[in-house]
């Protein structure tokens, strides 16, 4: 049950709690713990025993198994409840700094997400940077040592003077005096009357935690003891915690071991020295007789009370309002998106991208290397290819005449005097094709035209011009037999002009009337252009946005974000707020070099082509989006993406017609994300046609349902993640 302010007697109640990452090796085992108001609360223990885990439920980025956490009244998570949020500050064990800001950077970033006016951010900022012996906040987090950046760690949880800290191992690497400086800072925190601060600290070094209100001692996944420091010392007769931990910790290895007599005994003595005092909180421990569950009602009096400055007094104003603008309170009530929080996600991307310029110019010179690329080499007609040239035609000039028509550009045509010669010169790679005329050929040819009817095999054959081909590339085979049918036909048709004939008598008798759609003389690059600048766009979108959460994660601020209390949805609108800027850059240059400068033709509404491209760039962000809250690794995200890339480029029809593919294939690639954009592109360009026709705005609803459908997958793997 939750409690009002008036109500609030502990920052932190943890009742029977149990978590396991495995089934099958608990973490915490019904673990049970009350941290008073206004308090600094050590928890220690040894590396393992899950004080981390610990400190995860109460912040409330995982859930209990088991049990009950209760923070500042409420329970972590709880819609309308600041836990996560700006009730608490949270010093992770990780860095959880973005390497390439500055101090005040990160400052503002976390200020950004509290509400915090600016002036307020630099006042924090200038005064922490003073207390913490940091150098200038105009410093590069990568350039500050190691105990530097746990420092500048330290003061984003202290940045918005949070009721309650939660300090993962702050003094790691902080050199003696200045750990002393540090923890006359929380004790002077938690003894200010008017804003009284509650403080958990897990620490390895513990003799500081005698300085604390509290100290809980923890052991496998349990509490061994929980008192005031001197109050441990009074009672095993100690003058150092450190021996009253491991006095403890063999007793309790005792404990657990088969029932002895020693074992038993050392076990009673605990239970009486234990008993002698009120102090300790047990319930967990096995040397400890336990409580009853009405001796630990949520609402009891603080363990701590009777030694605190504050105590008897009610502790005013520990939920303060400030920073919390008008109508946030009704918003997180009903989970929807803070523009504070998505601006500050925005302005924390923008600055990233500042640091890094060569990444953002390549960002734009990509998308135009592809496009140059693909326009310059992609499409146009092979030319210079050596021909090698047989002409034995004695009978007449019409061989030699002939070879005045071979098109000069296309051929580079090599003279041999006999057949193996030129052919020993294709089978070497030197030559393309042989071209050879018979020696009848002039006297064969006239023969054709003059009486056809009477024209033998032999006839046909010796006034024919001969190719033999290295048909190993296929373009350039179709383009050497179009180039020598077309001059063969040009050759043909004049020699019938000379004896008054029709030079359409060569022609085939089919007749290629106006195109009813597309152009008179369609290119490869044409048929390519509007699947290629979907794919750039496409591809290029999911390549930036694929590491998104991948880097945040691999950074550990994306933890720290989450219990600052920026949501999933909120860092997911952030991210594509700041991609959609950069891709609509990149389509912008794209289509510009595309249409423009190379002048791809466009029959339609250069419109429909920016919307469609802008669309076909926002799904395939969602994409990026999605294998980034699908990859924990950089290299696994990258795979992933690039993965992607290559079954669609294939099974789109974007390098050959879909038609071509087995009706299996048909059917998945019509599915695919860019197949109908791809089309609905080609439809504008080629076709001249509008959003009204049908393939044309199937694309954009392809588009639209692709990119919902991935958006929605990208969350749903974010919440299962529990990222
Ligand atoms: N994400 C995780 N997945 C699986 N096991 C985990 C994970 N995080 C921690 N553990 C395991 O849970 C146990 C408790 O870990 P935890 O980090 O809470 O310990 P700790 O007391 O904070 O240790 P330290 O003082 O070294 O930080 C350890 O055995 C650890 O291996």
């Amino acid at each position: 049950m939750d409690v009002t302010p008036g109500q609030l007697m502990h920052a932190v109640e943890v009742d029977t709690l149990c978590k396991s990452y495995y089934k099958s090796t608990p973490v915490l085992k019904g673990l049970s713990l009350q941290v008073p108001l206004g308090k600094i609360y050590g928890l220690l223990g040894p590396s393992g025993c899950g004080k981390t885990t610990l400190l995860k439920c109460v912040v409330g980025r995982l859930k209990p198994d088991a049990g009950v956490v209760q923070v500042m009244g409420g329970r972590p998570g709880k819609p309308g409840h600041r836990v996560p949020g700006n009730l608490i500050g949270y010093m992770p064990q990780d860095l959880a700094l973005y390497q390439d800001f500055t101090v005040s950077e990160t400052m503002y970033y976390f200020g950004r997400i509290f509400h915090m006016p600016s002036q307020e951010i630099d006042r924090q900022t200038d005064f922490l940077v003073t207390l913490l012996e940091l150098p200038s906040k105009r410093r590069l987090i990568c350039q500050l040592s190691g105990g530097q950046q746990r420092r500048v760690s330290f003061a984003c949880a202290l940045l918005h003077r949070p009721p309650l800290l939660i300090l993962d191992e702050p003094t790691v690497g902080v050199d003696p005096l200045l750990r002393q400086c540090i923890w006359n800072h929380m004790l002077s925190i938690v003894n200010n009357r008017e804003r009284p601060t509650s403080i958990v600290i897990t620490t390895h070094y513990i003799e500081e935690a005698r300085q604390g209100h509290m100290v809980a001692l923890m052991r496998d996944g349990r509490l061994l003891a929980e008192a005031k420091p001197q109050e441990l010392l009074d009672r095993y007769n100690d003058s150092s915690l450190e021996s009253v931990f491991l006095k403890l910790c063999e007793m309790d290895s005792e404990d657990s071991l088969p029932d002895t007599s020693a074992a038993a005994s050392s076990t009673s003595a605990a239970a009486n020295a234990a008993a002698s005092t009120s102090e300790i909180v047990t319930e967990n421990s096995p040397l400890l007789p336990k409580p009853s569950n009405h001796d630990r009602s949520l609402n009891s009096s603080p363990a701590g009370a009777t030694s605190n400055s504050n105590d008897g007094d009610s502790l005013p104003n520990l939920l303060y309002k400030e920073y919390v603008p008008l109508g946030d309170s009704l918003r997180s009530v009903f989970a929807l998106p803070s523009l504070w929080h998505i601006l500050a996600v925005v302005g924390k991307n923008f600055n990233n991208l500042r640091r890094r310029l060569t990444f953002l110019a390549f960002q734009f010179i990509l998308p135009i290397i592809q496009i140059v690329l693909f326009c310059v080499c992609v499409g146009g007609d092979p030319f210079g290819l050596t021909l090698a040239s047989v002409n034995l035609d004695s009978s007449g000039e019409l061989g030699a005449k002939f070879m005045t028509y071979l098109d000069n550009n296309t051929f580079h045509v090599k003279p041999f005097k006999n057949l193996e010669e030129a052919r020993t010169e294709v089978r070497n790679v030197r030559a393309w094709a042989v071209l050879s005329l018979g020696a009848n050929f002039s006297t064969d040819l006239l023969a054709r035209f003059s009486n056809p009817t009477a024209a033998t095999n032999a006839t046909l054959s010796g006034g024919s011009v001969h190719l033999q081909l290295d048909n190993s590339n296929y373009q350039v085979s179709l383009m050497i037999q179009k180039s020598v049918a077309e001059s063969f036909q040009k050759f043909a048709g004049d020699l019938l002009s000379q004896f008054g004939l029709s030079p359409e008598l060569v022609s085939l008798p089919v007749v290629m009337d106006a195109p009813l759609l597309g152009t008179d003389n369609p290119s490869f690059t044409e048929f390519m252009a509007p699947g290629m600048i979907v794919t750039i766009v496409f591809f290029m979108a999911t390549g930036l946005t694929a590491l998104s959460f991948v880097l945040e994660r691999k950074e550990g601020l994306l933890d720290r974000s989450l219990v600052a209390g920026v949501t999933i949805l909120e860092l997911m609108l952030g991210h594509m707020l700041t991609q959609l800027l950069i891709m609509a850059g990149q389509t912008g240059l794209l289509l510009f070099f595309s249409l423009v400068v190379f002048q791809v033709p466009c029959h339609g509404s250069v419109l429909w082509v920016i919307l469609l491209a802008l669309l076909n760039g926002f799904t395939g962000m969602s994409l990026g989006l999605m294998i980034s809250a699908l990859c924990s690794a950089e290299n696994s995200a990258i795979q992933a993406a690039l993965g992607t890339m290559y079954p669609n480029l294939l099974l789109s029809g974007i390098i050959w017609p879909a038609e071509a593919m087995p009706q299996y294939l048909r059917f998945i690639s019509r599915g695919l994300p860019i197949s109908q954009s791809v089309e609905a592109m080609r439809s504008v360009l080629s076709r001249g046609f509008g959003f009204t026709a049908a393939p044309v705005y199937l694309g954009f609803v392809s588009a639209i349902a692709w990119a919902s459908g991935l958006l929605l997958l990208a969350l749903l793997l974010l919440r299962i993640r529990g990222i």
